[in-house]
């Protein structure tokens, strides 16, 4: 007998690129006259079609049914089957499912957004072609091409394309086998991955280690993501003398990042005071003639790949930059490319019933009011997608979050994103999403296979592990559902390089079209560099800061300042507060006060401020 479960089944794959799906059977086969038109493998339209009948049948009853809520969400259980059948998007080959039957669009609403829907296919299609789709920057959107170099719109890139991967997976097997060793290790071959950077040069590939790295990788990895002292320090103490066989890949596409710079220039002197050549430790990834490409060459780096100026950052995990962290520790890339180009396949569909990352774009417009009203919580509901939250707050707020839309008008759009796992969440936060306030749909990430086959093991009659993990999931989305909290669920068989290459590729998609959707640029980032300029500011004033101290504290006596007087000698009355700030830093850190040689020896700001009056300041 047929049953439910044949539609979770990896059975044989369809060889065809976009959603065949086993139709949706039913337990009973005398619940509902099954349709015989199944003799042959059904199009997805077909599939969808007779779902509507079977649905249709079961809705054919005397039962009473609860009242429809105040917002219209559907409560009736046979008529939520019928949603759930009649919209369910299932792609065969990669055994995907999208669930969007707990978000209560209206035919209307689907309807009158179909216009902008086709006109964002179009904006798609051509920024697949090689368009200024980042028209704010001048340049094109190509991460697309990185999964079929052959979409690429010149053989140029197409070779860039194919050259990079060929020359990631040649080294990065020829460091797993020991053929590229370091200069000198006990163990003769490299054993850690120390990843520098930041952003997207380390998002997705912390997200992709978590994901998908064997229990006993043939490189581990780590990471340094930050321009915090003590983070670098405890990275570093972590590897102790294993630092002799790490290699370092420096990630930068800009290769100007200062919290990245930082970190190299750390590692650096860790290297040196291990008495080891960093050069030949150290691998860079980071566009032609940049900072760090122009230092690699300086100093003779063990190898450098090219990041391309038309893959951002936050969609470059399917670049060098994800694919070489992900290769050392002996994940397979190409079945990474081969989930994300059957994603972006099914993706490129106009018919928005068969397009999931379209469904998605509906679900997100139709729930946060096309203005991120409501935040978007993501739940994967297995531990090794923990970082896919994170992950996805740089994919979506990164490109949604914008002042402005392509036409100047102020439009402040965005959609926030936040979650860790289930069943975890359930024990911090869900109170607040099941009762507390509406500010919310949410996002189950659904894993059916709960461990490898043969490894499961009953904890009491009858259940798992996995069925509690599953049951946790279920019961939260219906709770929420219960009290009007709308969800989607997108569901994978398990967690491969394929179904994590397909999610990163149905997000990517889905943020693309959605930005469509709201007018907007979803490929750059002006509002970052406010961020940096500003950072750039307050150390700039520093500098200015320890100069007037230095000279205050030189003179015989001290001259003690106060805080007035300090902002003063900078020049900057208005910058008083920071000039404050600046100064109990320095001195929570006992910094010196004057280099040695221009005014006696070094003396502690502690000792200096000990000496003045300088009024208000931190103990
Ligand atoms: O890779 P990098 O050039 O060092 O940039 C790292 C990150 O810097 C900025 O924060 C950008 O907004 C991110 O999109 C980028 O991923």
């Amino acid at each position: 007998m047929a049953s439910l479960s044949s539609l979770c089944s990896s059975s044989p794959s369809i060889k065809s690129q976009t959603s065949i799906a086993k139709p949706l059977v039913i337990l009973r086969k005398d619940s509902v006259t099954f349709p015989t038109r199944f003799s042959k493998t059904p199009s997805l339209v077909q599939t969808q079609s007779v779902a509507r009948e079977i649905s249709a049948d079961l809705s054919n009853t005397n039962d009473v049914v609860p009242k429809k809520a105040k917002n219209g969400l559907e409560k009736d259980p046979r008529e939520l089957w019928k949603r759930y059948v009649d919209w369910l998007y299932q792609h065969k080959e990669l055994g995907l499912y999208l669930d969007v039957s707990r978000v209560g669009f209206t035919d209307e609403f689907v309807e009158e957004m179909e216009p902008r829907f086709q006109a964002a296919f179009k904006a798609m299609e051509e920024l697949e072609k090689g368009a200024i789709a980042n028209p704010d920057e001048g340049r094109m959107v190509g991460h697309y091409w990185l999964r079929k170099p052959e979409l690429a719109p010149n053989s140029f890139l197409k070779s860039q394309i194919e050259t990079t991967l060929d020359a990631v997976r040649k080294f990065a097997d020829e460091v797993v086998s020991g053929k590229i060793k370091p200069p000198s290790s006990p163990e003769g071959r490299f054993t850690s991955i120390l990843s520098v950077g930041i952003g997207g040069s380390a998002l997705g590939p912390q997200f992709v280690a978590e994901a998908l790295a064997p229990d006993n990788p043939p490189l581990k990895i780590r990471f340094i993501d930050n321009t915090d002292p003590a983070g670098i320090d405890h990275q570093i103490a972590q590897l102790g003398p294993e630092l002799a066989s790490t290699l370092v890949v420096v990630i930068s596409k800009s290769g100007g990042t200062p919290e990245t710079r930082n970190g190299l220039l750390e590692v650096q002197k860790a290297f040196r005071e291990a008495g080891l050549e960093f050069a030949k430790q150290g691998v860079a990834i980071t566009q032609e003639n940049s900072l760090l490409d122009n230092t690699v060459r300086i100093e003779g780096w063990l190898a450098r790949f090219p990041m391309f100026d038309w893959v951002g950052g936050r969609t470059s995990e399917m670049s060098a930059v994800g694919l070489l962290p992900a290769a050392l520790q002996g994940i397979d890339v190409r079945e990474m490319l081969a989930g994300a180009s059957l994603m972006d396949e099914a993706n490129r569909t106009t018919v928005l019933r068969n397009n999931p990352a379209a469904l998605l774009a509906l679900c997100w417009y139709w729930a946060s009011d096309g203005v991120g009203s409501k935040d978007m919580v993501v739940l994967p509901y297995k531990d090794s997608l923990l970082l896919f939250s994170r992950y996805l707050q740089q994919l979506v707020m990164e490109s949604l979050g914008k002042e402005f839309d392509l036409d100047g008008n102020r439009v402040n759009q965005g959609l926030t994103v936040y979650g860790n796992k289930g069943s975890t969440d359930q024990h911090a936060y869900i109170q607040q999403l099941r009762e507390g306030v509406h500010n919310f749909f949410a996002t189950f990430i659904e894993v059916l296979r709960d461990r490898p086959p043969g490894h499961d093991w009953e904890l009491e009659p009858g259940v798992t592990c996995g069925d509690y993990l599953f049951g946790m999931l279920q019961g939260t989305r219906s709770a929420l559902y219960a009290n009007d909290r709308e969800s989607v669920t997108v569901t994978v068989q398990e967690v491969t390089p394929r179904s994590v290459g397909a999610l990163v590729a149905l997000y990517e998609r889905a943020v693309g079209i959605y930005a469509s959707l709201v007018n907007i640029n979803a490929y750059h980032q002006p509002g970052v560099e406010a961020g940096k300029k500003a950072a750039g500011e307050v150390l700039a004033l520093q500098k200015r800061v320890l100069a007037v101290l230095n000279e205050a504290s030189c003179k015989e006596p001290v001259e003690p300042l106060t805080i007035d007087e300090v902002a003063e000698r900078c020049h900057t009355p208005e910058d008083i507060e920071m000039i404050y700030k600046i100064i109990a830093h320095m001195a929570a850190n006992d910094r010196a006060l004057i280099a040695e040689g221009s005014c006696g020896s070094p003396r502690s700001i502690k000792v200096y401020l000990g000496e003045c009056n300088v009024d208000g300041l931190y103990a």
